[in-house]
């Protein structure tokens, strides 16, 4: 038996994938980057003597990672020194690490000062020119006290950020600046500490590393809630796809039922009518008639209206299949059953007694009205020309049906008329007890 994917799989498989994404979500959602002094970036040393006419004097010593000796010197209100990472030489572009988690820095530090800075410098069209950067940029600020450094890396959290007061106040920034912005990130800064004393100094800066998340967790669990939703509708979709292929089913195969149904029908009234009716004649048979007399019996009984019979008997019939042969009596004997359905009403029903012999069943009919019937049959069937021109009469013995007796009673008083009629000459219609005209009696 082949393996049959179900729903209940793919509902498993998402359940146990949505728990490893919300279990996992740190580790599949960041990312680290590296940036070394010697890498894709500039990196350079400065100082007050480079920006604010000071006299720090400041060189690069040679060897692994950023080494900066510095001497501070009287000069500038607050000199200082330090490393400059610049991500963008023209200072208009930097990089997005808005979506930077933590910020890790191998930093080996000697000095006089019990602190160092650390700036993420933000640049915006909104906070000033792109020349004017040195002052303009905002500057993210964060303050480390030098034991921190003691393992020679300083791990930081994007939250420790603050935005420097003094830039806020001297560039007299509205207060929607005084939150720390990371979208533009032109430069990071690693600089002596506040009021560093003067003095020799060494900053050597080997490494910096930052975790950064390329899709935020609202996204993250946003992605998960759309797969169960995409699941969801496509549950919905597999559903009504296979309500309406089974509606069509259903609906094709009451249409079979049902053309299966008008077949046998139609077959079955065909056998009831074969069963039922005389080949030859299309009259009812023997089985047909005594069908037909129960019926009309059980009406009789009912509703005590009055029943003719009729019995037709053709003459000298045999002399016919003598003379012309088998066949023509039986186109004969078809003819004579048409003539006569012809000339019938609908609720008189023509049977095949035997041989040359029928029996005309009239319902709602009395032994006068039934005797006029056979008198008006007998005079057609003798004014006929039947197939191949042949000329035949026959005779007639007419009964009805009332309260005195029982049907074979009638029956064989029709039978006598019959022979009565016979006897006298052919030809005629005899009544049970009634003349009806004069060839008949
Ligand atoms: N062609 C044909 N002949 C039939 C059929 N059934 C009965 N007959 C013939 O009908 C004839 C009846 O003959 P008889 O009983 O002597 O009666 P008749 O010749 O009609 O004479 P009367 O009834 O006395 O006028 C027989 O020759 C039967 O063979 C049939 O289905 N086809």
């Amino acid at each position: 038996m082949g393996f049959k994917w179900r729903f209940e799989y793919s509902l498993l498989l998402l359940l146990l994938l949505s728990a490893a994404a919300i279990r996992f979500s740190d580790d599949l959602l960041q990312r680290v980057r590296v940036i070394e002094p010697e890498g894709a970036f500039v990196t350079e040393s400065t100082s007050d003597r480079v920006h604010n006419s000071g006299n720090t004097e400041t060189r690069r010593a040679p060897g692994r990672g950023y080494d900066l000796r510095c001497r501070l010197r009287e000069g500038f209100g607050y000199p200082y020194c330090g490393i400059v990472v610049r991500f963008d030489p023209q200072r208009v572009h930097g990089i997005d690490l808005s979506g930077m988690r933590r910020l890790r820095l191998w930093l080996d530090y000697e000095g006089p000062a019990q602190t160092v800075k650390i700036h993420l410098r933000n640049a915006s069209p909104h906070y000033g020119l792109p020349q004017q950067e040195q002052e303009s940029a905002k500057y993210n600020h964060v303050e480390i006290t030098t034991d921190s450094l003691r393992h020679g890396m300083v791990e930081l959290d994007l939250r420790d950020f603050v935005v420097a007061n003094w830039w806020m106040q001297q560039f007299r920034m509205p207060p929607q600046f005084s939150r720390p912005e990371f979208d533009n990130i032109i430069s990071l800064e690693v600089i002596t500490g506040t009021d560093a004393p003067i003095g020799d100094y060494r900053l050597v800066l080997h490494r910096v590393e930052y975790d950064v998340q390329y899709l935020s967790t609202e996204r993250w669990y946003l992605a998960i809630m759309s797969m169960w939703l995409v699941l969801a509708l496509l549950y919905l979709l597999q559903r009504m796809v296979r309500l309406k292929a089974d509606v069509s089913q259903q609906r094709q195969r009451s249409q079979e039922l049902y053309e299966i149904n008008r077949v046998l029908d139609a077959r079955s009234k065909q056998l009831v009518q074969m069963a039922t009716t005389d080949a030859l004649t299309g009259a009812f048979n023997r089985k047909g008639l005594e069908d037909l007399l129960q019926q009309a019996l059980a009406d009789w009984h009912g509703h005590r209206h009055p029943l003719g019979l009729v019995l037709i008997d053709l003459d000298h019939f045999k002399a016919v299949n003598d003379i012309h042969g088998h066949q023509a009596g039986d186109h004969v004997l078809a003819g004579l059953a048409e003539l006569v359905r012809q000339h019938v009403r609908g609720q008189d029903a023509l049977g095949r007694w035997g041989g040359e012999e029928f029996l005309l069943v009239c319902r709602d009919t009395g032994l006068v009205q039934a005797t006029a019937i056979a008198e008006k049959l007998r005079a057609l069937i003798a004014g006929h020309e039947f197939h191949g021109g042949l000329h035949i009469t026959a005779s007639f013995g007419v009964a009805a049906l009332d309260s005195e007796r029982p049907l074979d009673q009638v029956f064989a008083a029709a039978d006598g008329a019959l022979y009565r009629a016979k006897a006298e000459g052919r030809n005629s219609v005899v009544a049970e007890s009634v003349a009806a005209s004069p060839t008949s009696r």
